[in-house]
């Protein structure tokens, strides 16, 4: 198979920060994605439906002409978060899902819930309005080796809370282990979780391929092997439960390559196209549509897109560096190459695949 066709992906985790940084990463979204449930992990977070409204609004002014792409808001829960919010957030049509960092776990989460013990109203308001909580799923416990903090996480805070909150859709995000495999795989239907490209390709190694590679390092941290295995075996099973989200996060170069570097990896300029080399390793090259373009829509009870792009088996070479605001980023697989190009509807195969404008 030299080219694959299917429904216009979605891409169901996603950071598009803000301003000028915002303007240079979306048109690589928006080229490949008709929708994305967009992270509210900015400075400071997106805590209210009036928030999301006005993020909302810039997103879309800096979409590329002719783009009809759909940003799918979100809000940053705290400690603070009231209760009367998540009536809100359900009526306004635009925000579809509130979002758990634990205080400290990762980018821009200080802000984030010290105790999910603090939230119990907003939960009870969430599972019976139907909003979905998404969780960074790990501890920030220090006495915990930062490889186990999403395993722990779910037998400490994920089981009890599912137990307290049975009905409550739950999302766990960016999965890591073998361990959040298989409580997903048992759990009932209102409970899913989202795949990166980078936890489907990579293992731990590639922090240390030749020497340290900060732009290897995103949280929750790449983990060994048999987990990445457990992660393709799922992504490709077929389980409605398992779906994409890129967690695309792109950070200024210097913000990475330095002595306390951020976490986060930008995956957008070639999202679809590293899934796809990753279900043809795996041979599950059939699978890939229904994991990146019907499974979220269905959790997420949204219409599955009629639109359809096409792939091609086609080598490209990525980058060394992309623009980012004033700054750059350095994107996955940067000065390496790519197995799969995205091509137009016209057929065409445009340019370098993460500098084309937008094609719809
Ligand atoms: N995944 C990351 O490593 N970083 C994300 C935050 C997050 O999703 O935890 C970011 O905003 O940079
Ligand atoms: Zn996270
Ligand atoms: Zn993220």
């Amino acid at each position: 198979m030299d080219t694959i066709t299917l429904a216009r992906p979605d891409d169901w985790h996603l950071h598009l920060r803000d301003g000028a940084a915002m303007q240079s990463v979306l048109p690589d979204t928006a080229r490949r994605f008709a929708r994305a449930i967009v992270m509210p992990n900015l400075k400071p977070p997106v805590r209210s439906v009036e928030d999301a409204r006005a993020y909302r609004e810039r997103i879309l002014a800096a979409l590329p002409a002719g783009s009809n792409f759909q940003p799918l808001m979100t809000l940053y829960l705290t400690d603070n978060t009231d209760p009367g919010e998540i009536a809100r957030a359900q009526a306004s049509g635009f925000v579809h899902a509130v979002k758990y960092y634990p205080a400290g776990a990762t980018t821009n989460s200080d802000l984030g819930v010290t105790d999910l013990a603090n939230c119990g109203a907003v939960f009870a308001e969430m599972e019976q309005h139907g909003v979905p909580l998404l969780l960074h799923g790990e501890v920030t416990d220090p006495a915990v080796d930062v490889f186990d903090r999403e395993a722990v996480f779910i037998e400490r805070h994920l089981i009890p809370l599912h137990k307290k909150f049975p009905a409550l859709k739950i999302v766990l995000e960016h999965l890591t282990t073998q361990q959040g495999v298989d409580f997903v795989q048992a759990a009932p239907a209102n409970i899913a979780a989202t795949i990166t490209a980078h936890h489907l390709l990579y293992n731990r190694n590639a922090l240390f391929q030749g020497g340290m590679r900060p732009h290897y390092f995103c949280l929750p941290v790449l983990k060994r092997e048999a987990h990445r295995q457990a992660l393709i075996d799922a992504a490709t099973s077929g389980n409605a439960r398992f779906f994409l989200g890129t967690d695309s996060a792109p950070h200024p170069v210097g913000a990475k390559e330095t002595a306390c570097g951020c976490a986060g990896i930008y995956t957008a300029h070639a999202a679809i196209e590293l899934y796809a080399e990753a279900f043809e390793t795996a041979r599950a090259l059939d699978k890939l549509e229904a994991f990146a373009s019907h499974f979220g829509a269905d959790f997420y009870g949204l219409p599955r897109n009629s639109e359809r792009i096409t792939l091609k088996r086609e080598a490209w070479a990525v980058p060394d560096a992309l623009p980012m605001g004033e700054t750059m980023l350095v994107p996955l697989r940067a000065g390496e190459s790519v197995a799969w190009r995205m091509v137009n509807e016209a057929g065409s195969v445009p340019g370098p695949g993460c500098l084309d404008v937008a094609v719809n």
